[in-house]
């Protein structure tokens, strides 16, 4: 699941993400509450996997200026 924020609006995130080869899963684009102040341009994505890792290992990868949306998380 990919929520963009609504100053992208070029392309569906889930285009792109067929094109690098997910296309054998269903996959959806929403759009994020416009809150005042909010960063702009972002991306997010939501996967849902299964793994036998505890959630400790889990790393959560946010790119470039998203890294301030969550700096407690970010690797
Ligand atoms: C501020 C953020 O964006 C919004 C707030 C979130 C949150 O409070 O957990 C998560 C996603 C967004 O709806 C963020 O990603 O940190």
């Amino acid at each position: 699941m990919f929520t963009v924020t609504a100053d992208v609006r070029s392309e569906f995130p889930a285009v792109a993400a067929r094109e690098l080869g997910m296309g054998d899963v269903p996959l959806l684009c929403t759009t994020e509450i416009d809150v005042p102040g909010a960063l702009p341009r972002v991306v997010r994505l939501m996967a849902h996997v299964e793994t036998d890792a505890p959630r400790a290992q889990v790393q959560h990868v946010y790119l470039r200026g998203a890294a301030a949306l969550r700096r407690d998380i970010a690797q």
